[in-house]
């Protein structure tokens, strides 16, 4: 059942003369949700996202919002708001200035602009920096004007293009747990492009897995990366080995896969490095036919009798571990 809100992607494309950056695209994001659309460079969530905001045309296809067909509505008319990777505020205004400059162009009074500015502000928790310029702010700070600045306009659907790719590590794994919060108390539906697994498994409802300009796989985080459909999926997601099988290919998960010295186990294989990461140590393989394997140990197991490179082991795993992936 479609929800009012929904916002439905249907055979969207986008060629670039013969080439097609979108390839007939159907998907429906349900409302309320954190969507995340992941894929490596070049597999089209940016040329998605853009149409979506209007600020690409489509070649074919249609976007429809609740009961809106907005395919070729203008960016401001769609009930939809981009928060952009380079944050795009101008500087000569103060921070509360930045945010309400929309309200500005709609010819909304001066009081009533700062008082839904402020509510903004106070909401990704920078108001006292209102009067700032955007220059005496730091990158994260920056990154919550532009934010508030997205969700002045109160739109259905809030798009956001790689947002947390300018940020250092640290500052990145908190303001991810800001816009998940945020999305939550808002109840809007939030489309964030990525190219990070850990980024888009640690934010979304629902994962969208984009290759080669359609869409691979969606679905939970939980359902996406414990049964990949495709090799695909199962190499970007990661954690998984893929190994020939028969007929087809089968992913088991890397920390699944059991090692032993000798004995029982589907195939052998040479060691070739151990990474200590911590709780975990990833020891690298080389199996017979040459398929590069890994298997995810505790840390414990692991040092109680570590395997050295060049030491030949035996891998295997319960059958109930293994997926068999579409062709
Ligand atoms: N204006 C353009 N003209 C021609 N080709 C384009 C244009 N914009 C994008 N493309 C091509 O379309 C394909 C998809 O690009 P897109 O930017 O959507 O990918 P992406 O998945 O967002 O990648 P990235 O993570 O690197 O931003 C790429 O092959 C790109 O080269």
């Amino acid at each position: 059942m479609r929800d009012a809100l929904d916002l439905e992607l249907a055979s969207l494309t986008k060629r670039y003369g013969a080439a097609a950056a979108v390839d007939a695209v159907s998907h429906v994001f349900a409302s309320g949700r954190y969507c995340c659309l992941l894929g490596p460079s070049g597999c089209g969530k940016s040329t998605t996202l853009r149409m979506i905001a209007g600020h690409e045309t489509a070649t074919s296809g249609d976007i429809v919002l609740g009961a809106d067909n907005i395919t070729h509505a203008p960016p401001a008319a769609r009930g939809t708001a981009m928060m952009f990777q380079s944050y795009a505020l101008f500087p000569h205004l103060s921070v509360w200035e930045n945010v309400a400059f929309s309200l500005k162009m709609k010819g909304v009074e001066k009081n009533e602009r700062r008082r839904r500015a402020m509510t903004l502000l106070e909401m990704v928790e920078i108001a006292p920096m209102a009067e700032r310029r955007p220059a005496q702010l730091s990158g994260g700070q920056q990154q919550r004007v532009a934010l508030a600045r997205a969700l002045i306009t109160e739109p259905r659907v809030l798009l956001l293009d790689e947002p947390l790719s300018a940020l250092d590590p640290f500052l990145r794994v908190r303001m991810r747990v800001e816009l998940k919060r945020l999305q939550r108390e808002l109840g809007v539906t939030f489309i964030h492009v990525t190219h990070g697994q850990d980024e888009a498994m640690a934010l979304s409802d629902d994962i969208i897995v984009m290759n080669g300009g359609r869409i691979e796989q969606s679905g939970s985080p939980r359902e996406v990366f414990d049964a990949p459909r495709t090799e695909f999926v199962a190499r970007f997601m990661g954690g998984h080995n893929v190994l020939a099988n028969g007929a087809g290919k089968i992913a088991v998960r890397a920390d699944r896969t059991r090692l032993s010295r000798s004995g029982e186990g589907a195939l052998s294989a040479t060691v070739t490095g151990a990474e200590f990461q911590g709780t975990v140590v990833i020891v690298a393989m080389r199996a017979a036919d040459g398929a590069e394997l890994s298997a995810t140990l505790s840390d414990a197991a692991f040092y109680a009798d570590p395997f050295d490179p060049g030491a030949t082991v035996t891998v295997g795993w319960d059958h109930a571990d293994q997926h068999a992936l579409a062709g």
